[in-house]
Order: C-alpha cells, then sequence, then structure tokens
C-alpha cells in the first residue's frame, strides 16, 4: 500500500553555515493514521511538517518526500492541508472583516455542512471582527476555514495550542472522527501545555469523562536532533515502548522522552560536544556584560 506519508534519505539544512535540522529521517505513514511528533524544542518537528506542505526545497541528492505518493514539492499532490502559526500573523486577517464574510470570500458556501459543524464545535461568533478578536479566538476561525475544506493528509503545527481545554477536546474528537470516517491521515506536534484529562480525572486507570489527547493517536514518534529516536509507532495506552509506566499516559510518555532528551543533551555538554545551556557559573570569569559596565561602576 502507498503510504500517505513519506519520508526517505531526508536531511535538511536552513542554511550551510549550521548544523543540518533533519539528518537521515526515513518514515512511512500508513492512510488513516494519526501520528504525533513528540521531541524537545528544536528537535525538527516544525521543519519536518514544513517541508510535507512542500513549504521548502529539499535539494539533498537522494532524499525522497511524498504525499500519496507525489513528491510534496515538484508535483504537489491535492488534498493536503498545512496549518501553522504564521497565518494569524498575516495583516489580511488581522483587518477589519466580519467573520461571515471572511469565510464567504475563502468558498465557506461550497462546504456548508462541515462549515457549521466547525462553526459550532469551535464556538465562533460570525459578527465578530477579525480586527477585535483574542489571539485564540483567531485561531478558532483559522480552524474552521482551514478545516472545513474535507482533507486526505492533515499537517497540524502548534495551532492548537492557544484553544482553551474544552474546544480543543471538542476539535480533536472530530478529527478523530472525520479522520477514521475518510480514512484521512494526520500528522502533528505534540503539546504539553496541560497534562492529559486522563490525568486528571483518574489517577489509577483509563476510564475517564473525557478522551483527551490520549486516545487521539494511532502512533506516536520520538524525536531528537533532528532524527528519528523511536519511529512512528502504534499507540494504545497498552503500547510496550521499552518504558515503565504505571498508567501509561500520553503525557507521561512524553514527559520522560523529553527527559531522555535532556540527559541525553547533558551528557554531550559533559563530553564537550555540545555548547552549555543555561547559566555560566564561573565567578572567576566576568560576564560580558560586566567587564562592559564596570567602567561606569561609581565605585571606580
Ligand atoms: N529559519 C531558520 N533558520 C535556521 N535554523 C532554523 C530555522 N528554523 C529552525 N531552525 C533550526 O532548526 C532546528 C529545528 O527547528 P524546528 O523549528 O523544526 O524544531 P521544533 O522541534 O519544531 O521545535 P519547537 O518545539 O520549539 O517548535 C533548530 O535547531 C532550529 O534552531
Amino acid at each position: 500500500m502507498t503510504p500517505a506519508i513519506a519520508a526517505s534519505n531526508l536531511t535538511y539544512s536552513y542554511n550551510n553555515f549550521s548544523p543540518p535540522s533533519l539528518t537521515d529521517v526515513n518514515i512511512a505513514l500508513p492512510p488513516g493514521s494519526r501520528t504525533i511528533l513528540v521531541g524537545a524544542n528544536g528537535a525538527g518537528k516544525s521543519t519536518l511538517l514544513q517541508l510535507l506542505a512542500g513549504k521548502k526545497l529539499v535539494n539533498t541528492p537522494g532524499a525522497e518526500l511524498t504525499i500519496k505518493g507525489q513528491d510534496v514539492f515538484r508535483n504537489s499532490p491535492p488534498g493536503v492541508t498545512f496549518l501553522g502559526t504564521e497565518w494569524a500573523m498575516n495583516p489580511v486577517v488581522r483587518g477589519d472583516i466580519v467573520v461571515s464574510a471572511f469565510l464567504d470570500s475563502v468558498g465557506g458556501y461550497r462546504h456548508k455542512e462541515r462549515r457549521d459543524l466547525l462553526l459550532d464545535i469551535l464556538d465562533v461568533d460570525l459578527d465578530w471582527h477579525m480586527h477585535q478578536i483574542s489571539d485564540g479566538e483567531r485561531r478558532r476561525v483559522q480552524l474552521c476555514f482551514g478545516l472545513m475544506v474535507p482533507w486526505d493528509v492533515l499537517l497540524l503545527d502548534e495551532v492548537t495550542v492557544d484553544l482553551d481545554v474544552l474546544v480543543r477536546d471538542d476539535l480533536l474528537n472530530f478529527l478523530k472522527a472525520d479522520s477514521e470516517a475518510r480514512g484521512a491521515t494526520i500528522l502533528c506536534k505534540y503539546y504539553a501545555l496541560y497534562p492529559d484529562f486522563c490525568d486528571l480525572t483518574c489517577q489509577t486507570d483509563a476510564t475517564h469523562i473525557f478522551d483527551g489527547l490520549n486516545n487521539f493517536p494511532t502512533h506516536v514518534a520520538h524525536m531528537r536532533f533532528g532524527s528519528f529516536v523511536t519511529l512512528p509507532t502504534p499507540w494504545t495506552p497498552n503500547t510496550d515502548l521499552g518504558i515503565s509506566l504505571d498508567t501509561p499516559t500520553l503525557y507521561k510518555l512524553a514527559l520522560q522522552w523529553l527527559k531522555e532528551d535532556r540527559d541525553y543533551r547533558r551528557e554531550l555538554e559533559k563530553n564537550g560536544q555540545q555548547v552549555v545551556r543555561g547559566a555560566r557559573r564561573n565567578p572567576a570569569v566576568p560576564s560580558d556584560s560586566e567587564t562592559f559596565y564596570r567602567k561606569y561602576d561609581y565605585s571606580h
């Protein structure tokens, strides 16, 4: 079966001076899967999503990046939706335009049923003026606009971050049901802004009132320094991912992976293979600002 999303021999650098942001990435995601990418800040998650969306050209010899079997840059496949945060910065969507007029102007009438369902889920007021709403409200309008056209592959980069918890949960349930009903594929970043509802509502087992993020993915994957430490792997709360979790939830898994990332990085720092992060605490060495400002000190 042709994978919905595939990358092979993918190495990518933003410029010639810095190390690659992705190194030899090889993944294949089946149609209908919902994969969550876990990894520390800077691991390469957004870079991968943007490359898959065809927003940047990969020019490494031998690298291949396909969606539904088609090259994402040279032969852009139809039915791919990428939703990223930069949309909200666009002056057009911050202008004095009423939401109903905005949605009409982008063809909302062609997808009435999905548009209306999304308007309800995302709790959007059609009379809002785009320049007078909060970031989270603007994000809801973006999601309504971006998701009303049925997609085969959905690439989500951080767009659920500023939704309130209830709207986020309803949206995840919609996305899961939609992907199951149409066999559509989702790839997104994991954001641990708050624990899964499962963690909040019960301590001992996985039965809970809300589905939350825990039941959303079919696959989870772990990225570190531009590579996959764990390739996309089928996820159920009982999945054996080589870690011991008494009540495995996505939140606990992500926390454990991120701790491993930090330990790994600190080990590299100790061995001099990585620039040391955090404050510089050697008192014998004045900081740059101290050296500069000492000459202005009154006591001198
Ligand atoms: N425009 C850019 N120019 C140069 N390097 C970049 C640029 N954008 C990202 N990088 C580098 O690429 C690496 C991967 O960044 P990326 O944004 O893909 O990480 P991420 O996993 O999505 O991080 P986060 O969770 O913080 O959003 C980082 O080391 C980052 O410094």
